[in-house]
């Protein structure tokens, strides 16, 4: 029987219903939650995708602003631009779209982002809170996979998960976030002696690595959760993940297509966490009033 597919298109829907009443509710205290995505340079493959959070805002009513700075901005243009929304009450969340342009450097500018606006969950608070058990923002794509696991109720304590792939956007984060749910986790790179060794022990198997179809069937152990991360471009336009999907949806139990799959939860979640930011602020407001 082939895998039961986990539809993140579909979960997507659900959770915006939810997302939708909270934002009711921190309207009915006067707030509109907002985020900023900020842009640099005009690589079209971000534009894209910057589009679809911009998109996904309005379809849930969070306020968004399209920040579009040029791909020959300063460091201090966009440093001044960051520390503008920073101080601006009617933002609550603050993305900057990556890879950014090579002159400018990323880490200095994750850390400009004030922590309870970091929605990415890039900045070092925000890493620290997560590895340290108090998560305060979650990054949007593993956030995602965990509540695609929770909604099909894979058991994941005791559970084995070997994450493929060790990025500070994804495989950290991921493994981090399977861990304090209970499972044992393996993380390979791409220095991993005999990778296949190690995803066939895998009951849950995360590929987060950037190479289309490079998880084949042969690495898979029967009725393993096989969890696609990969958006690859193929130079006839066809989108496809890190997982032959085709071999092993005939192997594992459970299996997220691409398109449909992780890429529409990265930003739900993205939407969560900027709802996320506003009830906080809301709750903070309230308080100071007491
Ligand atoms: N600061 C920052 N935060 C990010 O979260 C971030 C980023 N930079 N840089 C780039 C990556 C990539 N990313 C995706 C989000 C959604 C889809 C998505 O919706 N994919 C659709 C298909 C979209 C298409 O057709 O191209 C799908 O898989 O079904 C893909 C990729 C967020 N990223
Ligand atoms: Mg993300």
């Amino acid at each position: 029987m082939p895998a039961t597919l986990i539809d993140g298109k579909l979960l997507s829907s659900v959770l915006r219903d939810e997302l939708r009443e909270r934002i009711e509710r921190v309207a009915d205290h006067g707030y509109k939650p907002g985020l900023v995505v900020i842009l640099v340079g005009a690589d079209p493959a971000s534009s894209v995708y910057v589009k679809n959070k911009i998109k996904a805002c309005e379809d849930v009513g969070i306020y968004s602003v399209f920040e579009h700075l040029p791909a020959t901005a300063s460091e201090e243009e966009l440093l001044d631009v960051i520390q503008a929304y920073n101080d601006d009450d009617s933002i609550q969340g603050i993305l900057v779209q990556l890879p950014l342009p090579a002159h400018l450097d990323a880490h200095k500018v994750i850390e400009a982002i004030a922590a309870e606006k970091d929605v990415d969950g890039f900045h070092l608070s925000s890493v620290g809170a997560l590895v340290t058990g108090k998560p305060l923002f979650r990054p949007c794509t593993p956030y995602g996979v965990m509540k695609m696991l929770e909604a099909h109720e894979i058991p994941l304590r005791g559970a084995h998960a070997v994450v493929v792939g060790a990025s500070n956007i994804v495989g950290k984060p991921m493994a981090m976030l399977l861990l304090q749910a209970g499972a044992t986790v393996t993380i390979c790179n791409s220095k991993t002696k005999d990778l296949a060794h190690h995803t066939k022990q895998a009951d849950i198997l995360i590929a987060a690595v950037g190479k289309p179809n490079m998880i084949t069937s042969s690495m898979v152990k029967p009725g393993a959760v096989v969890i696609d991360v990969g958006i690859n471009r193929l130079p006839d336009g066809k989108l496809v993940g890190d997982v032959d999907f085709n071999s092993v949806k005939y192997v594992a139990g459970y299996l997220t297509p691409v398109p449909g799959g992780v890429g529409p939860m990265t930003i739900t979640m993205l939407l969560t966490n900027t709802v996320e930011a506003a009830e906080r602020a809301c709750a903070t407001q309230l308080a100071s009033l007491n």
